[in-house]
């Protein structure tokens, strides 16, 4: 007889997953050129003023503000140019009344000055002298010292992804050496008899083994660092061994196939084999439902199912969040929002669905609408998917129309806990 397994609700087992201790984020330092893409360790506070110096926004005439006072089209002012600077130069001395000095953007605004005027609004009547038609008052065109951020502010907490602006700010504040949550090493096996690899060419009742690349990629996607260990064939001596090597090498262990209750689905007996704990080995979820998890000498190992878009719910769900923590960010776990139903979703659904699909706009409102074939055994359906759709079990089924739920699958800003209260369809 088949052992029945009892499934338990998504919420409790992503709770469980995330009580699990180790994997705590640890930092390291590398070049700002190399920082893109991966996550601060540090929060990154101003350590001057930016800009830290009163500067011209234009290139024109810098002047002091009160020699302009009463100037108009029928009595321009007159100035006197006593130099020139560009960006980079500082003006050698004090400007005087009457005075002004021709300056170019990003220049440093001499000593007596207080407003630029635009080289457009100038009448260049010599090299040496210039007249404007209109009152300039104190401050007008500056950019001034501190207005973008002051000395001392909280830019950027740790746990930020680094992308273009924070490497803009980086170059900034001088950080050479960038610190950065070190990428946690995710060991990734593939099981199953009937697995070629990639570049075989077809037999007769095999399939290429696309899983392990898929979660390659996710696992990159989040920031952290694959190890493809290869696949396996259906022995479970072979894959014991495998097992208990890669948990000596990696941070994080996943598998996929095998985990289901047929005569080949060795994971259950791995873990047993090599004396872990399972923390559960069914979820109340489609797909995924198989999902298996265990301890094994203090570190975490996931046994996914096979079928492809299985393999990659229970990814996004359990092995994703735990990633996430390693890296220093405080919303782990997939960002939810909610969405319009875009397509009638009839089958019914005795556990909590999560439906691959796409985020349309529609109209001003976000739509989401499940894309190809809905079956846990296709691979087709993942690719271009934006979200996944969380219908709630225990329907017949649901209309177009209705709000959902839905889970961002590359938003890195995360959320926190997002499965209280999960997924109560409404009336949009
Ligand atoms: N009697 C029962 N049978 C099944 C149950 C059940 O509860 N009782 N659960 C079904 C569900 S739900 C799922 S999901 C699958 C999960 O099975 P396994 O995790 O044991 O996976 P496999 O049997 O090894 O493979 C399933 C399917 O996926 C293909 N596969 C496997 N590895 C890969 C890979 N690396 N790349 C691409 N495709 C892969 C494999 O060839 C199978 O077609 O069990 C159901 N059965
Ligand atoms: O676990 Mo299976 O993917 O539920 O279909």
């Amino acid at each position: 007889m088949v052992e029945k397994r009892k499934p338990i609700p998504v919420d409790e087992a992503v709770r469980a997953v995330m009580n699990v201790g180790g994997n705590e984020a640890k930092k390291e330092t590398i070049p700002l050129a190399n920082s893109y893409g991966r996550v601060l360790a540090e929060d990154l506070v101003a350590d001057h003023d930016v800009p830290s110096f009163d500067r011209s926004p234009y290139d024109g005439f810098a002047i002091r503000a009160e020699d302009s006072a009463g100037a108009n089209r029928n009595r321009p002012v007159h100035f006197r140019v006593i130099g020139e600077i560009g960006a980079g130069t500082v003006f050698p001395r004090e400007v005087n009344a009457g005075e002004a000095v021709r300056i170019m953007t990003g220049a440093q605004i001499p000593n007596g000055c207080d407003a630029v005027v635009m080289l457009e609004l100038v009448d260049e009547d010599s090299e040496e002298d210039i007249s404007i038609k209109r009152a300039f008052s104190s401050g007008d065109n500056i950019s001034f010292q501190g207005e973008d951020t002051e000395k001392g502010a909280k830019l950027v907490p740790k746990g930020t992804l680094v992308d273009p602006g924070v490497v803009a700010l980086l170059a900034t504040f001088g950080y050479v050496e960038v610190p950065v949550a070190i990428r946690p090493r995710v060991g990734i096996i593939a099981t199953g008899s009937e697995l070629l690899d990639v570049h075989e060419p077809l037999e007769p009742g095999k399939i290429r083994n696309s899983n392990a690349y898929m979660m390659a990629a996710q696992v990159e996607r989040v920031g952290g660092e694959p190890v493809l260990l290869g696949k396996l064939p259906d022995d479970l001596n072979a894959c014991v061994e495998a097992v208990s090597n890669a948990l000596q090498e990696v941070d994080v262990l996943i598998t996929t196939g095998g985990a289901s209750v047929g005569d080949y689905d060795y994971v259950p007996d791995i873990i047993e084999r090599l004396g872990g704990n399972p923390l559960f080995n069914k979820v109340a979820m489609r797909p995924g439902s198989v999902t298996t998890v265990a301890e094994i000498n203090g570190q975490l190992f996931f046994g996914l199912s096979g079928n492809p878009s299985a393999c990659f719910v229970g990814f996004e769900l359990f092995v994703r969040p735990i990633l996430c923590r390693s890296l220093f960010f405080d919303k782990p776990h997939l960002k939810r929002t909610k969405a319009t139903l875009g397509k009638d979703y009839p089958k019914p659904n005795p556990f909590t669905r999560f439906v691959r699909a796409t985020l349309e706009e529609d109209e001003g409102r976000f739509v989401a609408k499940p894309g190809g074939l809905d079956k846990s055994g296709s691979v087709t359906s993942i690719a271009g998917a934006d979200v996944l759709i969380a219908l709630p079990g225990g329907s017949r089924g649901y209309e177009a129309g209705m709000g959902v739920d839905i889970f961002l699958l590359e938003d890195h800003k995360g959320s926190e806990w997002p499965w209280d209260n999960i997924v109560a369809s409404y009336k949009s």
